[in-house]
């Protein structure tokens, strides 16, 4: 009888196999860059913070050196600069260096560009966010975004918002199983829940959000951080001074414990899913990945995939306790699975 609910320790998520190669060559000329981190990017133009952290923290503004060649930067790289990085008014720094990233997370490709492309580096967590009524969740979306952040080696909080509007009890049982980690949040006139929670949550991490419109995404990000308004504005090139933009992801730093984070990812509906390999997700539930070793070489370990291992470990049960929590996992699994192809934007 003791069935052993299934807990994160259940997933493992690995950094991505597919994260960019390393590029720390040793450049003897740039013996003396200094490290930043990128927390915007504008138009060629990469907002940066200088010694994060440390006594000399300052922001600077820098563009790309032409040894970089076309590899992408993007929010959350660190970097080396050179150059002009005391960020007074009109200095401009260049970067030299991409340090080897931990995670890279990428946007779907679409009908104006078919590369799915990098958007945001070295974050630990995806955060979806999502209302729990008015707009009505979406669980395809959900579905994408946890595959999306498995393959980039991240792990998964779902923030359900507007539970002053409906229970989050479905969507907890739906999430909890595969991994995800879950809090519940709701603004009324007069309070806000939950906050602490996600506080909580966020502490000492890299977290980018995401959400479609109307999910209050922005009611949580302005609470975390009283001033991002303001931090989103993104240095102009022509004349240094800020200048809102709405379109690229943009890391604002939390109030509190060191190092938390939060990347807004605005206009970024969906992540590219078409390299994701279905034994790399396997990688995401290690009690799956176990048993798909004995799977028939190039198994898709799809619902309909002939002599799938998984199909036998739950058959094989030993009473129907076991069974029954056995077809949840695979299901789990393969609901994920299906969710890699089909509409980027299911019902948009
Ligand atoms: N009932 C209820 N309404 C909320 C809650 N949180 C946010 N809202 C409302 O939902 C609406 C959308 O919130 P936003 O924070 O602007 O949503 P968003 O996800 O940033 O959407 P865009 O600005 O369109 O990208 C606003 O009218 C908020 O006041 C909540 O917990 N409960
Ligand atoms: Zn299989």
């Amino acid at each position: 009888m003791a069935r052993r609910a299934l807990d994160e320790s259940d997933v493992r998520v690995r950094p991505s196999r597919k994260s960019s190669r390393p590029r720390t060559k040793t450049r003897p000329e740039h013996a003396d860059a200094d490290r930043a981190l990128v927390t915007g990017v504008d138009r060629g133009r990469y907002t940066v913070l200088v010694d994060p952290d440390g006594p000399d923290e300052r922001v600077a503004v820098a563009m790309k050196a032409r040894e970089l060649g076309r590899d992408r930067v993007v929010p959350g790289d660190r970097v080396d600069l050179v150059g002009d990085t005391s960020g007074a008014d009109g200095s401009l720094a260049r970067i030299v260096r991409i340090v080897e990233r931990t995670t890279v997370l990428r946007r779907t490709a679409d009908d104006t560009d078919p590369y799915e492309r990098v958007i945001v580096a070295n974050a630990d967590q995806l955060v979806v966010v999502t209302a729990l009524a008015d707009p009505e969740p979406r669980t395809r979306m959900i579905d994408r975004c946890v595959v999306a952040a498995y393959d980039a080696g991240m792990g998964v909080l779902l923030a359900l918002t507007k539970a002053d509007l409906a229970d989050p009890a479905a969507l907890r049982a739906l999430y909890e199983p595969i991994g995800v980690r879950v809090v519940v949040t709701s603004r009324t006139d007069d309070a806000f829940s939950g906050l602490d929670d996600l506080r909580d949550e966020l502490a000492g991490r890299t977290s980018v959000l995401v959400g479609h419109s109307g999910v209050g995404k922005s009611t949580l990000v302005n609470a975390l951080v009283p001033d991002a308004a303001r931090a989103t504005g993104v240095v102009n090139d022509v004349t240094g001074r800020g200048r809102h933009t709405s379109t690229s992801a943009v890391a604002l730093r939390v109030p509190g414990p060191a190092g938390t984070w939060v990347i807004d990812t605005p206009g970024v509906r969906s992540f590219g899913l078409a390299h994701v390999d279905p034994d790399h997700l396997l990688g995401a539930f290690a009690d799956l990945a176990d048993v798909a070793q004995e799977c028939p070489r190039g198994c898709t370990h799809a619902a309909d995939a002939p002599d799938c291992a998984l199909d036998d470990w739950v058959a094989d049960a030993p009473d129907d306790d076991t069974r029954a929590a056995r077809t949840a996992r695979v299901d789990s699994f393969r609901r994920l699975l299906v969710s890699r192809t089909g509409a980027a934007e299911p019902g948009a």
